[in-house]
């Protein structure tokens, strides 16, 4: 192996500690709730893991879960009384919704200075203008990785493999606002494998378990790993083939360990910033 990986779990364990601080000198705690509807399993994991990080930042936190047959109505009724709470800086519908729900009715429902996960299209719209607002957590914590790596970002080229409004679009908007030449590849872009190979900051988000394989990365390029996949061995692998991506980049974050953990420390540093905001 030649390229150095990068702890993600390290530096988000930085910033949670710097959260954790600043929350201390707060006269109230910052309230995060998080709201689930079913039982879908990686929701679980991801829960679990903010409610944790959350209670150990000193953060006011709790999730609320909801059966999987609660109707738009009820979830609608719900973020509502979220909204109206005092007490709650923070609002997280997690995703996937059962199919009777449409995800995009309830993310535009959430008040936009509540919206943490930053998928509001007021929140999104602020994101593609440039203008400050609550920015989606996996690419902010991508972002804190790289600029820890100390990878050159201004007149970089760029790929972010996938467009999804969660990860590869915002993605995308931040890798531009530090000067990187962004290219976006998605499930119809022409040879795919060339298009990575031009990136020297390359971006997988696709859900495909180690589709970009160790001949696809140009010599000492940043290599960003952002998938989850559950294997049916219950191994957690990335969107990326680890070890042979690891003997041709430069810096690679590993899953798990990498992006995942920036992921929810990013949601308390957006938690922070809204309590922060309202409460001023
Ligand atoms: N680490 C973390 O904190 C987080 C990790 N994730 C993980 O990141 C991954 C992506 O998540 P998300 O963005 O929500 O996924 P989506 O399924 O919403 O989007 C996947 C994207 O990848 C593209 N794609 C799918 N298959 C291919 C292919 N064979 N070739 C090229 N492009 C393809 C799709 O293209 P098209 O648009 O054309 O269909 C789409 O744009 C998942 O593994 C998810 O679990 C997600 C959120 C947070
Ligand atoms: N509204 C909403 N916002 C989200 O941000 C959101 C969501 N819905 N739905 C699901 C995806 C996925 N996601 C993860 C975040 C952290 C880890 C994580 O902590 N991963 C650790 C541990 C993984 C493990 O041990 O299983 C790691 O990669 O090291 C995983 C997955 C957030 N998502």
């Amino acid at each position: 192996m030649s390229a150095r990986v990068i702890d993600g779990k390290a530096v988000a364990e930085g910033l949670r500690a710097t959260l954790a601080a600043r929350v201390q000198a707060l006269p109230f705690r910052p309230g995060l709730r998080v709201v689930r509807v079913g039982e879908d399993p990686a929701s679980g994991v991801y829960v679990r893991n903010k409610d944790r990080a959350a209670a150990a930042a000193g953060f006011d936190s709790a999730t609320i879960h909801l059966p999987a047959e609660t109707s738009q109505d009820a979830l609608l009724a719900q973020v509502a009384a979220l909204n109206a709470d005092p007490a709650v800086d923070g609002i997280l519908v997690q995703l996937p919704l059962p199919p009777q729900i449409d995800a995009q009715s309830v993310i535009a429902a959430i008040d936009p200075a509540k919206d943490v996960d930053g998928f509001h299209p007021i929140n999104a719209g602020r994101l593609a203008n440039g203008q400050p607002g609550l920015v989606p957590c996996t690419p902010k914590g991508v972002m804190y990785l790289l600029r820890d790596a100390g990878v050159t970002l201004a007149g970089a080229r760029a790929l972010v493999l996938g467009r999804s409004t969660i990860v590869g679009k915002p993605m995308a908007q931040l890798l531009l606002a530090a000067d990187c030449t962004v290219t976006i590849a998605h499930s119809r872009t022409r040879d795919l494998p060339a298009e990575c190979r031009r990136a020297e900051i390359l971006v997988a988000a696709v859900g495909r378990p180690e589709m970009v394989r160790g001949d696809w990365i140009a010599p000492g390029a940043a290599v960003i790993d952002v998938g989850i996949n559950r294997l049916a061995d219950g191994r957690l692998v990335g969107d990326v083939a680890f070890a042979e991506a690891a003997a041709v980049a430069g810096c690679i974050t590993p899953v798990p360990g990498g992006v995942g953990p920036m992921t929810i420390a990013c949601l308390l540093e957006n938690t922070l910033d809204a309590a922060l905001a309202r409460r001023a």
